[in-house]
């Protein structure tokens, strides 16, 4: 079932109701009907409907009133479009103003209703997948040129099984693009027009994560001041990517291994079952088995994630595909930053061949990005080789990845210090360089304590 196209129909007349029902059904929507704003309103609290097309005039509370509760309740997770016998210009600017995404006339063309559905449809995948987006924009991936047999095994391995909708787990360590792997077994899937919902479970804290997962109810907690659908219930119809599986504490793992063995979940606070259809592909850096061995993973919850296991190599064991990388990375950046690159130093290109790259693809991403930043005169060039590694595993501390914030600080110190040397501490030059004002380069520099 596809979750963007379920709709859910308010209409007091069943005979309007049975004609929705009609056209968006032969149209593959998956329909719902309610014959009040009341029994909507109960609907929607036991399943998720991503649009609502609703009567204005009804017995009772009327669908500006539904429209409103929809509105104050689940915010932007459900569209609402308004449906009138009597057109008027007061009442669609009404409609418009509370929130509704559409307006429709009775007496006119379906067409127009579909426009309005599709206009839906895209908004709430927007929404959703504009997180997403951003990360991967302009970035097109080096897969089609992948010559290393140990990954044109993985994407054989892709191929054969995105038709089949079992769990999938992807292992491989930190940076080798479980990610990548996850999303393409999702766009060569039945549901690859559907969501593709990734959710990094290392990064979220284990209270909210349940509450992320499974949404919740307008004050089940303090915090929780309106009702959350949860990432279960979003990702209906397509693919959930639960990345760094192995991170998550037995408890919510108990929780994840009731819904994959029921299908159904409850919201925090709340003990209705709502009915979940997802594809699951789970992802970790860690040693599953010996988490299990460990105590720290359940052997039940392993079993189920682990229907279909993909191994993907690190990128010192596909060495065949490092010179093809470093050049992709290259004209990918240098794009970006609208860089007339010319040329790469040959001690750099023979460092960059050599190396083994812990951090993997990520590794070398990042590299490839702060050598086209630093490239003054279009030539690549790592001034400082042995400083590589210690400035690109910069990312963990005692074992523990260090939070965005402290990172991202550190990777922007290396990185003005670094300018700066490169201008001989000429703060108007290397302001110019980055691309930020002279006041904004000083504030850095106060903040960082680089003044000296
Ligand atoms: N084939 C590829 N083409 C282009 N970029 C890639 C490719 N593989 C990985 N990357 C890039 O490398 C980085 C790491 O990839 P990804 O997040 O998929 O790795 P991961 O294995 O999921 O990492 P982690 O275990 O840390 O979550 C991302 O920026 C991704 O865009």
């Amino acid at each position: 079932m596809i979750e963007s196209s379920k709709i859910l129909i308010v209409d007091d007349e069943v005979e309007y109701r049975e004609t929705y029902r009609m056209l968006l059904e032969g149209r593959g929507f998956f329909v719902g009907e309610a014959n009040s704003v009341q029994e909507a309103l109960e609907i929607l609290e036991r399943e998720y409907y991503p649009i609502v097309l609703s009567d204005v005039i009804m017995p009772g509370k009327d669908g500006f009133y539904l429209l409103n509760e929809i509105k104050r309740t689940y915010r932007d997770s459900i569209e609402v479009i308004i449906v009138t016998g009597y057109g008027s210009i007061e009442s669609a600017v009404r409609a418009m103003k509370i929130g509704a995404l559409g307006y429709f006339i009775k007496s006119r063309n379906p067409e127009e209703l579909f426009s309005e559905i599709d206009k839906a449809k895209r908004f709430i995948k927007l929404e959703t997948q504009n997180s997403i987006a951003k990360r991967e924009a302009g970035s097109k991936l080096f897969l089609s040129q992948i010559k290393s047999p140990k990954m044109f095994r993985v994407l054989k391995e892709v191929d054969a099984i995105s038709q089949f909708s079992s769990n999938i787990l992807l292992t491989g360590e930190t940076g080798v693009g479980k990610e990548i792997i996850a999303k393409l077994i999702h766009q060569k899937s039945k549901m690859a027009k559907e969501i593709f919902l990734p959710i990094n479970c290392q990064a979220i804290s284990d209270n909210l994560l349940e509450s992320e997962l499974f949404g919740h109810e307008k004050g089940s907690f303090t915090g929780a001041a309106s009702r959350r659908i949860g990432r279960f219930e979003e990702a209906n119809g397509g693919t959930i990517f639960l990345d760094e599986m192995g991170e998550m504490s037995l408890n919510t793992q108990v929780k994840i291994l009731r819904v994959l063995d029921t299908k159904q979940i409850e919201r925090i606070g709340s003990n209705k079952q709502i009915k979940v259809n997802f594809r699951l592909i789970s992802a970790t850096n860690r040693n599953l088995s010996k988490e299990i061995e460990l105590g720290n993973f359940r052997e039940d919850l392993f079993y189920r994630i682990n229907t279909i296991n993909i191994e993907i190599p690190p990128l010192r064991e596909r060495k065949e595909d490092l010179k093809g990388m470093i050049d992709f990375f290259i004209t990918h950046f240098s794009n970006e930053m609208k860089k007339n690159i010319k040329g790469i130093e040959r001690n750099t290109e023979q460092y960059l061949l050599a190396y083994d790259y812990p951090g993997n693809v990520r590794e070398l991403k990042n590299i490839i990005e702060r050598i086209v930043v630093l490239s003054t005169d279009g030539i690549l060039r790592l001034n400082n080789l042995e400083n590589i590694k210690t400035k690109e595993l910069n990312i963990s501390q005692n074992g523990k990845i260090i939070p965005f914030k402290e990172a991202r600080k550190r990777f922007e110190v290396d990185y003005i210090k670094d300018v700066l040397e490169k201008c001989d501490n000429n703060i108007t030059q290397a302001a110019s360089l980055i691309g930020i004002s002279r006041r904004q380069l000083f504030n850095k520099l106060v903040e960082y304590n680089l003044k000296s």
